[in-house]
C-alpha cells in the first residue's frame, strides 16, 4: 500500500515552522495515515531587512512566494500567521482555515540593562528611550500612550530582533507579537503585556491561517476540522473591516474583538503616525454576523470625516462610494461638505457597495 503524501508550504523562520508542526499534527491526529512533506520558502519580508515594511510595496510580501507553489500544484496547503495574509487572496486561493487564536496583545521586551535594573512596564523607562517595532500600528500607539520614548525602526524575525536588542545598545526595548514570542519558544523573554483594550492589535494577530485552493476540496474538508469556530469568526470580522477600508499595512489601525457569549464586539482605533490623534469607534453583534459587523463598522469609519482623517489616499478614494470628501487636514470643513452632500443628494456615478473591480490585495501587517 502507498501512502498518500500531503505538500505543504512553509516559511523558513523557527516561528513559521511551529506553526506548520501545529497545523500538520492537528491533522495528522484526524488522519494518521497520510504524511505530510514541508517545502520551505524564502519570502521578500525574509530577505529585504533594510526597509520598513512599508517600503515593500505592502502586499503579501510574506505570502507571495508561497502561494506561488499552490498555484503551480506544488504544494496542497501553505501555513501562514494570518496578520500576514492579505485580506484579498489572489484569484484560485481561499483562507481553509483558521486556527485556535492564542494571546493576540503585543508584549514588550526589554534590553537586560532595563530588566536587571527591576523595569516592568513602559511607563518606568527614561525619557528618550528608544523602543524597536516596524509596524506603523505599534509606532503610533507607543508615541501616544508613551509620549517620553522614540520609536525606531527594527526588522527581521523573532530571533533577530532579538539578538539586535541584546547584543547592541540600539534599542531600550522591542514590541512585538505576544503569540510570535511564545510560539517561537522565547515567551519566557516576555516583560509586560500591553492590554488591547488600550494598545489595539494588528488585523488576525495571534492567529494562524491556512491557505489552499479554492477547488481543492478534499483539502478543504480536512483543513475544516481544524478551523477554530470563536477564533475564526473575531478573525473574520476584523479581516472584513480591514477589507472594506481596502487597508493595508499603510495605515495605523489597532483593533480589538471579544465575545462575550454569542456576542461579538469589535472595536477599532486609527491612528495619524504620530499618535497624537486617534479615533476609536466599536460595533457589537451575533458572532454568526462577523463578516457583516466589519464591513458595516468600515463604512461606519469610511463615512466619517474625524476617522477618514487617518486613512490613506487609497481609502480615502473609496470614501467617495460613501459619499463622504476627501478630507486632507480640515475635518471641520469636510464635515460641513458632508452635511451638505446629504442635503442634495449627490448623484452617485458609482456603485455603492461592491469594491472596485481593480484585483485588490493588502497586506495586514
Ligand atoms: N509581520 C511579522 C509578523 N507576522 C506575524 C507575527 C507574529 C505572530 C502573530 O502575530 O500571529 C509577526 C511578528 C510580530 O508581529 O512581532
Amino acid at each position: 500500500m502507498t501512502t498518500k503524501t500531503i505538500y505543504v508550504s512553509s516559511r523558513k523562520s523557527d516561528l513559521a515552522l511551529y506553526q506548520t508542526r501545529e497545523v500538520i499534527s492537528m491533522l495528522k491526529k484526524l488522519y494518521p495515515e497520510i504524511q505530510f512533506e514541508i517545502g520551505l520558502q524564502d519570502t521578500i519580508g525574509d530577505q529585504v531587512l533594510d526597509k520598513h515594511l512599508t517600503q515593500l510595496g505592502g502586499t503579501g510580501v510574506f505570502t507571495k512566494s508561497l502561494e506561488t507553489e499552490l498555484l503551480a500544484h506544488r504544494s496542497s496547503f501553505a501555513v501562514h500567521s494570518l496578520k500576514d495574509m492579505p485580506t484579498v487572496l489572489p484569484e484560485g486561493l481561499v483562507l481553509g482555515a483558521v486556527c485556535e487564536r492564542e494571546s493576540p496583545e503585543d508584549a514588550v521586551i526589554f534590553h537586560p540593562k532595563h530588566r536587571n535594573n527591576g523595569i516592568k512596564t513602559l511607563e518606568a523607562l527614561p525619557k528618550d528611550s528608544i523602543i524597536g517595532t516596524s509596524s506603523l500600528r505599534r509606532e503610533s500607539l507607543l508615541l501616544k500612550l508613551y509620549p517620553h520614548v522614540k520609536v525606531k525602526t527594527i526588522r527581521g524575525n523573532i530571533q533577530t530582533r532579538l539578538a539586535k536588542l541584546d547584543d547592541h545598545d540600539d534599542y531600550d526595548a522591542i514590541v512585538v507579537a505576544a503569540a510570535g514570542f511564545r510560539r517561537g519558544g522565547l515567551g519566557d523573554r516576555i516583560d509586560q503585556l500591553l492590554d488591547p483594550a488600550v494598545f489595539g492589535y494588528g488585523v488576525g494577530q495571534g492567529s494562524i491561517g491556512v491557505e489552499c485552493r479554492a477547488d481543492d476540496i478534499e483539502i478543504l474538508k480536512m483543513l475544516a476540522k481544524i478551523e477554530h469556530e470563536k477564533s475564526a469568526q473575531c478573525c473574520k470580522a476584523e479581516r472584513s473591516l480591514l477589507r472594506t477600508l481596502e487597508g493595508g499595512c499603510q495605515i495605523s489601525m489597532g483593533v480589538n474583538t471579544t465575545l462575550d457569549g454569542d456576542e461579538l464586539t469589535l472595536t477599532t482605533s486609527l491612528l495619524s503616525r504620530d499618535g497624537n490623534e486617534c479615533y476609536t469607534e466599536t460595533i457589537s453583534g451575533s458572532r454568526f454576523d462577523a463578516e457583516s459587523l466589519g464591513e458595516q463598522l468600515a463604512i461606519q469609519l469610511l463615512k466619517n470625516p474625524k476617522a477618514l482623517k487617518h486613512l490613506g489616499s487609497t481609502e480615502k478614494k473609496r470614501a467617495l462610494t460613501y459619499g463622504n470628501v476627501e478630507a486632507p487636514g480640515d475635518a471641520a470643513a469636510a464635515a460641513a461638505a458632508a452635511e451638505n452632500a446629504k442635503k442634495t443628494s449627490p448623484k452617485r456615478t458609482r456603485n455603492e457597495r461592491s469594491p472596485s473591480p481593480k484585483k485588490r490585495s493588502r497586506a495586514t501587517k
